[in-house]
């Protein structure tokens, strides 16, 4: 995209559907296609709105297939890896094994894992360094509860899960970096932050990547909101200053809609 006097478009957007455990391998593909075939009569502009799915691992391979070559320039990642590399980790998923098949990126700390699989900053830590190992991007998903939020401290708490999961990670890997805030009260609720909401925990969360990184470093790095993100609400989101992306889940599985959220712009235009 073009530079702008605030910096926001030298980022580009990027909307990233987290198909959780929803798709199985034969499902994923023929929404996949659905979305090429929607995105290819939109002549959707990749160069200019990235677009990347994650599926479940089964999926990936069918994924890798179909997105060959360059009929179809969706990336994808995985919704969670191992923080070791390989041995008797039963049941893990290596990053090697993720980049082999293609992975671009891979979800790290998604909400759902830190509640149901008690993942702490610290283990997600070394997550983010597997992550960075095996030449994948991290997603990094942050977030605070609804007792957070009403206790008013969900800007600190969000800003110390940032830090203790980047913890030991260099300026120079941070530059590729993704993170995503998604406030657990919003996920899967219908109730979406505003916009407002949305622009606070995003520009806090640029501020402390400065504060650790430096701010040529924070100005790269890409934050998405992510909590019942939909067609009819994308382009608000999308345009405040430092929200560059969306990560969004059940309306990912809809490929109609997905690729509405996916041109957002159109929505700008004609709202
Ligand atoms: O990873 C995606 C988020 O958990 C948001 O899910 P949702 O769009 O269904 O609220």
């Amino acid at each position: 995209m073009t530079t702008s006097t605030n910096g926001k478009f030298d980022r580009k957007p990027l909307i990233a559907g987290n198909w959780k455990m929803n798709m199985d391998h034969v499902q994923g593909i023929t929404l996949l296609q659905k979305l090429a075939w929607t995105l290819a009569d939109a002549e959707h502009d990749f160069e200019r709105v990235e677009v990347a799915v994650f599926p479940p691992f089964t999926d990936l391979r069918g994924v890798q297939t179909l997105t060959m070559g360059d009929n179809l320039p969706v990336r994808y990642g995985a919704q969670d890896l191992s923080a070791q590399d390989s041995g008797a980790y039963t049941g893990e998923i290596s990053g090697q094994f993720l980049s082999r098949l293609g992975c671009a990126y891979v979800l790290v700390g998604h909400s759902e894992r830190r509640a149901l699989h008690g993942e702490s900053n610290e283990l997600l830590a070394t997550k983010v360094a597997a992550a960075y190992r095996h030449g994948l991007v991290p997603v990094l998903c942050v977030g605070e509860g609804l007792q957070i939020r009403q206790a008013g401290t969900h800007v600190e708490y969000t800003l110390e899960q940032l830090r203790g999961s980047l913890a030991g990670i260099t300026a120079e890997q941070a530059e590729t970096l993704v993170v995503a805030y998604e406030p657990v009260w919003a996920i899967g609720t219908g109730e979406v932050a505003g916009p407002a909401d949305a622009q606070e925990l995003c520009a806090a969360i640029r501020t402390e990547l400065a504060q650790l990184f430096g701010d040529e470093t924070a100005s790269k790095v890409r934050v998405l909101y992510g909590g019942s993100v939909k067609a009819s609400n994308v382009a608000q989101i999308l345009a405040e200053r430092d929200v560059d992306g969306v990560l969004v889940g059940g309306a990912s599985l809809d490929a109609a809609e997905f690729a509405n959220i996916v041109r957002f712009e159109h929505h700008l235009v004609t709202d």
